[in-house]
Parts: structure tokens; C-alpha cells; sequence
């Protein structure tokens, strides 16, 4: 059984179809990622699926049960990170986390859960006093508090260091690899390749690609970009029957060499053959980036509304 199915959900709010016929699985045991910019639907999705929002047609299964009828079974069952504490600043970690256990019949034990995710010598600490990335990291013990099988996470890491990123990132592993499954929307292509095992990019309501980052990529066709300065410039001809090389072209200044495979060396080797001395040099490897800009002519910050 599927944790999450989505079958043909459309969201119509006056004006606005937030959700338009979106299809989606989320398999048991992977951390599924909802990419896409600001105003594409992905909070809009996540609240069909937590039972905060119905659909306007279509079906939502969430663990097997309906989000709307089966709530009560669901939220024993799942995690959804608090957005924002703001409303329990005074309490300390520990009180937080206790009253949070208090919901539940069953929850785990504070203590290993404290421990699990570093913050032990935080416990006693407020939470208006811990810096970002320990606030997400309480956010995400409270999402845990009850061993939920589905744990949803809404922009987790968007606003912590890149150090603090790494280790959240880490937490949520740490969850896969003992069977939960997690659902998390981001904006950052970076984060769902490092961390998701498939995601869908939702753009205006719609899922415009599915599949693992791998797939996604390589469904693109997408190429690896060797840029180099050399002096004196080569003749892009001499350069293109290289194996692996597909196209070249010169621009700014530079020679951009595009193709699969390690078609470096032998480029490099060809220049050297050539008397050309290169001077700088970098390679852009195909990234989901790249897959939204191909997908839909624009970056996916460009795309903010
Ligand atoms: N209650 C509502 N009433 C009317 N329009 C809404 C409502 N909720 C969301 N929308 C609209 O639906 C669209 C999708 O919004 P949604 O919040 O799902 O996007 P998002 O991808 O989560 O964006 P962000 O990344 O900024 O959180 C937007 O155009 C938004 O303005």
C-alpha cells in the first residue's frame, strides 16, 4: 500500500485553481519531495492530505484513510511540523515536547527523543532563545513525538545555515532508514536531490515532472556544460568530433563544450595537442534546475508570485 495516493485533485478557490488534476504516489519508506515556487499549490496539497482542506474533486488517501472522515485515526498516525512556535515561546524545550506527548495515548519517550535529535542541552532552554536551526529541530521532534509512520515537513530548512541544513538533513535520513516516510515541500532543487528519493515539481497547480532526480535529469537529456577560457581561442571545429561532445560554441569570452559522458580529458588533451593553454575552467553538471528551466522556460525563483 501506498502512504499518500492523490488521484485527479483539482482546488478551485474564487479566482484560483490551486490544484489542478494532480496524480501522485508517495511509496511507503521514501522521502518524497513537493518542489516548486511560491504560490504553486504545495501548501494548498498538504492540506488536502492532513485533513485541513478538501478537495473540490478528486481523491486523497493518506495511510489508507480519508483525510476528511478518517481524521481522528490519521493524526494518531502522522506528523506535521508546527510552522511556526510562536504562540508557546516561554515554554522550554522539555515543556513543549511534554505537552505535545500529552496529546497523544502513546508517544516516545522525551528523553531518547531529545537525545536523538541534539538537543539535550537545550532542553531546559526557552524557545524564543534557540537559534533557527534548533527551533527546527524541536519542530521536528514535536512532528515525532507520537512515532508517527508520515511525517510531513513544509519548508524546513529554508531559513537555517548551511551547516544547521546538513543536519536536519541528516535527522530525516536517520527517519527514512528506520521506515518512516516522510513528505517535504522546498523550494530548493539542491535539498530534493541531496535528500529526496523521488519528487514531483508542481507548477501552477499542475505536476509537470515525476520521478526520481536521476530520471528527472536524464528524462531531460540533460548535458554536462565544460566552460573554459583558453588562450589563444581554438576553432570550435576542431573540437567537435570529440567522443561524448555534442555541441560548442563560443560565448563571452568563453568556449561552452556540451555533451554526456567524461568527454573532459580528451578536450583538455585536444587543446594541449592544439599549442592552447587553458586558462580557467569549470563544469556545470546537470542539475533538477536545469530540468525546471527546461520545463518551463524560467528559474524556479524567478518564479515567485
Ligand atoms: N484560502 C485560499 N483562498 C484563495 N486562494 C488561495 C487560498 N489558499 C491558497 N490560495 C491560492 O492558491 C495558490 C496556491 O497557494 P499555495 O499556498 O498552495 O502555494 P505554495 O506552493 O504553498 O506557495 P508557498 O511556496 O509560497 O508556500 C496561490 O495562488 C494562492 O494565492
Amino acid at each position: 500500500m501506498n502512504a499518500v495516493d492523490v488521484r485527479a485533485v483539482t482546488r478551485q478557490f474564487p479566482g484560483v485553481r490551486a490544484l489542478d488534476a494532480v496524480d501522485l504516489s508517495v511509496e511507503e519508506g521514501e522521502i518524497f519531495g513537493l518542489l516548486g515556487p511560491n504560490g504553486s499549490g504545495k501548501t494548498t496539497l498538504f492540506n488536502c492530505l492532513q485533513g485541513l482542506d478538501r478537495p473540490t474533486s478528486g481523491t486523497v488517501s493518506v495511510l489508507g484513510l480519508d483525510p476528511q472522515s478518517d481524521l481522528e485515526a490519521l493524526t494518531l498516525r502522522m506528523g506535521v511540523q508546527l510552522q511556526s512556535a510562536s504562540a508557546i515561546p516561554r515554554l522550554t524545550v522539555r515543556e513543549v515536547l511534554r505537552l505535545f506527548a500529552s496529546f497523544y495515548p502513546d508517544s516516545l519517550d522525551i528523553d531518547d527523543l531529545l537525545r536523538e535529535l541534539g538537543l539535550e542541552s537545550k532542553a531546559g532552554s526557552r524557545l524564543e532563545r534557540l537559534s533557527g536551526g534548533q527551533r527546527q529541530r524541536v519542530y521536528i521532534a514535536l512532528a515525532m513525538v507520537n512515532d508517527p509512520e508520515l511525517l510531513f515537513f513544509d519548508e524546513l530548512t529554508s531559513a537555517v545555515d548551511p551547516q544547521a541544513r546538513l543536519a536536519i538533513w541528516d535527522i530525516l535520513r536517520g527517519l527514512r532508514a528506520k521506515g518512516h516516510t516522510i513528505m517535504l515541500t522546498s523550494h530548493s532543487m539542491e535539498e530534493a536531490q541531496a535528500l529526496c528519493d523521488r519528487i514531483a515539481i508542481i507548477d501552477a497547480g499542475r505536476i509537470i515532472a515525476l520521478g526520481t532526480p536521476v530520471e528527472l535529469i536524464a528524462r531531460q537529456g540533460g548535458e554536462r556544460l565544460l566552460s573554459l577560457a583558453a588562450d589563444p581561442s581554438p576553432d570550435p571545429g576542431l573540437l567537435e568530433g570529440i567522443d561524448g561532445v555534442s555541441s560548442v560554441r563560443l560565448a563571452e569570452g568563453h568556449v561552452q563544450i556540451a555533451g554526456s559522458g567524461n568527454f573532459a580529458p580528451a578536450v583538455l588533451s585536444r587543446l594541449a595537442n592544439l599549442g592552447t593553454s587553458v586558462t580557467e575552467m569549470t563544469l556545470h553538471e546537470p542539475d533538477l534546475e536545469d530540468v525546471f528551466v527546461a520545463l518551463t522556460g524560467r528559474e524556479m525563483r524567478d518564479g515567485e508570485q
